[in-house]
C-alpha cells in the first residue's frame, strides 16, 4: 500500500493567557492511497485541530511539533493545498465568501485547477447539490446545501488526499448516504480519505480503518471490521456501547480539560478497568494505547 499522508509525532498546543491547551498529543498515523480512515471521538478531543494541523491552517496562537508528509514528496503543504489535499471544513456556511454564488466559487476552483468551468454542474451533482442551487448566494443556502457546496469545492480539484470534517452534519439520511457513497467512490479511484465524524454508524458503513481520539491522543487505531466487533480500548468500547443500536449506555463522567491533562492515561478516571499502572502513559500496542486492553487474552 502506498502512503498518501504520513503524520509522525504531531503535537499541537494553543497558548492562552494563563493556560496551554493540549489539542493534539504525540499523534502518528499513516493514511494510504484508496484508504478511508474514520477519525472518531467526543466533541473537543482534537479532531478538527488535527485536520487543520495537517493542512498547516492553524491560527497564530498554535505551536506545532512533529512532521506531516504527503506521498513520498517533501513539498511544503501550502503548495499542495487545494489540488493535492482537499478539506471539507466543519460548519462550511461560515467559510463561504458571502458575496459570491456557489457557481462563481466552483467555476473558479475548476479553472485554477485546469478543469472546464462547465464541469460545475457535474461536480455539484456528484456532491448531491442540485446544480440550480449553484446560482444561490451563501445566505440563500440551507446548512445542508452549504455542506454539499463545500464538498463540491473540495472534490473539484480531484485531490489525492481528502480531509472531510463532519461532511454529513446537517444532512438527512438520503443525503448522508449520498455523501458516504461519494467518499467511497473517491477511495475506489485511489483517493486517501480522512473522515472526521461523530456518526459511528456512518464510520462502520464506509471506513477501512478507525482511529479513536480521546483527550488529544489516538487511543485506538485498527481495521474497521475488527474495531467494530472487538474494540480493545475501554474508551472505544464505551463509545460503541453508547450507540442507540447497541447498549445505549452513556459514558459516565466527562473528558478532562485539555488545559489540565493527567500524566498517565487520560481515560483512567472514567475507566472501569483502571489500575495503578494507568498512572503511566500507555504505549500503543496491537492498535490500542491501554495497559489492560479488552478482547486480548489475559485481559479483564
Ligand atoms: N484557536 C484555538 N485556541 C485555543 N484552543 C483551541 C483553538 N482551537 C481549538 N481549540 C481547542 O482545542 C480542542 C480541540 O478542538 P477541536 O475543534 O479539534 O475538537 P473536535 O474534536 O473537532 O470537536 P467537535 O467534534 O466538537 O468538532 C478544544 O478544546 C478546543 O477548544
Ligand atoms: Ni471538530
Amino acid at each position: 500500500m502506498t502512503a498518501a499522508l504520513t503524520i509522525d509525532g504531531l503535537n499541537v498546543r494553543f497558548r492562552l493567557r494563563d493556560a496551554t491547551v493540549h489539542a493534539v498529543t504525540d499523534l502518528s498515523l499513516t493514511l494510504h492511497r484508496g484508504e478511508l480512515l474514520a477519525v472518531v471521538g467526543e466533541s473537543g478531543c482534537g479532531k478538527s485541530v488535527l485536520a487543520h494541523a495537517v493542512l498547516d491552517l492553524l491560527p497564530a496562537n498554535a505551536a506545532t511539533t512533529g512532521t506531516v508528509q504527503f506521498g513520498a514528496g517533501s513539498r511544503p503543504v501550502r503548495e499542495l493545498r487545494g489540488r493535492h489535499i482537499g478539506l471539507i471544513p466543519q460548519s462550511p456556511a461560515t467559510a463561504l465568501t458571502p458575496v459570491r454564488t456557489g457557481r462563481s466559487l466552483l467555476a473558479e476552483t475548476l479553472r485554477v485547477h485546469g478543469r472546464a468551468t462547465t464541469d460545475a454542474d457535474t461536480v455539484a451533482a456528484e456532491a448531491g447539490l442540485d446544480p440550480a442551487d449553484l446560482d444561490r448566494y451563501p445566505f440563500q443556502l440551507s446548512g445542508g446545501m452549504a455542506q454539499r457546496l463545500a464538498t463540491a469545492l473540495a472534490i473539484a480539484p480531484d485531490p489525492a488526499v481528502l480531509l472531510a470534517d463532519e461532511p454529513t452534519a446537517g444532512l438527512d439520511r438520503p443525503l448522508v448516504d449520498h455523501t458516504l457513497d461519494l467518499l467511497r467512490r473517491r477511495c475506489a479511484a485511489g483517493t486517501a480519505v480522512m473522515l472526521i465524524t461523530h456518526d459511528l454508524t456512518a464510520a462502520q458503513r464506509v471506513a477501512d480503518t478507525v482511529a479513536v481520539m480521546y483527550a488529544s491522543r489516538i487511543v485506538e487505531h485498527r481495521p474497521a471490521d475488527e474495531f467494530f466487533t472487538a474494540p480493545h480500548h475501554p474508551y472505544a468500547a464505551a463509545l460503541l456501547d453508547s450507540l442507540p443500536d447497541r447498549a445505549f449506555q452513556p459514558i459516565p463522567g466527562h473528558p478532562p480539560m485539555l488545559t489540565d491533562l493527567p500524566a498517565g492515561c487520560a481515560f483512567a478516571p472514567r475507566c472501569p478497568h483502571a489500575s495503578p499502572d494507568c498512572a503511566a502513559q500507555p504505549a500503543i500496542s496491537d492498535g490500542a494505547a491501554c495497559h489492560h486492553p479488552l478482547s486480548v487474552v489475559g485481559a479483564p
